[in-house]
């Protein structure tokens, strides 16, 4: 069965490798799980909680239509709590669109979220559909997102697909490419060019970096070899996050609590502006993942 819809998950299999896995929960339209040949890529909390009760600490969270949580009083998405209504919703599966890859589809629009958090955005006046594709093929999970504006008045949003990849020690790992990119470091609330050829993580890490050029691949390395490869369709910007020792223990639900060791967030989004969509509008963006390869070392020029 190359998609299986269980009550609270669907769980695809790769037609030729049935150790190619990826499970989605419908609470969410968060990714749980992908295993590339037996292998987990995702990390996902042992205190997770995937009954609907709270957002799914791990796999690939849905971050709508607000990053983090508004500054700005004036805005619409000041009363929203961090990171939106979209992880904490439940989205309707929408049935399977290919077979090989296999490929899915989920949907949210105002019908799917409680009536409070929508109150919380524009007064409740904004209609929008929401579609996220998921489509598995072998070494590569591709998400893909498109919001409609389905109503009368203009809306603005962020997006972010809020990736926690599973790697084997943090101390070991690197991540290329950003150097030269414009950050803005959530740590210090400062504004900075990265000069880094390569990150590596000794302590929490928290930065927001913007608009960075299409061509750009993200490698996530250890000990000389590539991990994984984020690409990004229309996605500018990438958080990069780890919580380290302190913010970890202060999150309940982060399982165990040395778990920090063996994960790494790079979330592709936009969320340095906002994203403008008019009456009948869409808008779509995209995070394409791969397993392995070669190290490609890009500066600003290449
Ligand atoms: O705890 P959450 O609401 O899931 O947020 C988890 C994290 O998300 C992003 O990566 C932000 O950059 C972090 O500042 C935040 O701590």
């Amino acid at each position: 069965m190359p998609v299986e819809d269980n009550d609270s998950q669907v769980v695809l299999t790769h037609p030729e490798d049935n150790s190619t896995t990826v499970t989605i929960l419908k609470y969410g339209a968060n990714v749980l799980s992908w295993k590339n040949k037996g292998k987990e890529q995702l990390w996902l909390s042992e205190g997770a909680k995937v009954d609907g009760s709270k957002p799914v600490r791990g796999g690939i969270p849905l971050v709508f239509p607000v990053f983090g949580k508004q500054k700005d009083a004036n805005h619409p998405t000041f009363p929203l709590p961090q990171h939106g209504f979209a992880r904490s919703s439940e989205w309707e599966f929408l049935g399977q669109t290919s077979a090989n890859p296999p490929t899915v589809q989920f949907a949210l629009s105002p019908e799917q979220v409680s009536s409070e958090a929508l109150k919380l955005w524009g007064n409740g006046d904004y209609d929008f559909t929401l579609i996220l594709t998921v489509s598995l093929e072998l070494d590569k999970l591709t998400t893909e997102i498109e919001v409609e504006n389905a109503g009368e008045k203009e809306f603005e949003f962020n997006w972010l697909f809020h990736t926690y990849f599973r790697v084997p020690d943090i101390t070991d790992t690197l991540v290329n490419n950003l150097i030269d990119q414009k950050c803005f470091d959530q740590l210090l609330a400062e504004e900075y060019v990265e000069k880094s050829p390569i990150i590596s993580f000794h302590e929490e890490f928290d930065r927001i970096y913007k608009k960075v050029d299409y061509g750009k691949t993200f490698q996530i390395i250890e000990f000389g070899k590539v991990l994984i490869n984020v690409v990004r369709k229309n996605l500018p910007d990438a958080v990069v996050w780890n919580p380290w020792i302190k913010k970890s223990d202060g999150m309940a639900d982060f399982l165990p609590k040395n778990g920090y060791l063996n994960m790494l967030c790079v979330e592709p989004g936009n969320v340095s502006d906002f994203v403008k969509l008019q009456k009948g509008e869409k808008w779509t963006g995209a995070q394409i993942l791969t397993v392995g390869g070669e190290i490609k070392v890009q500066s600003n020029i290449y």
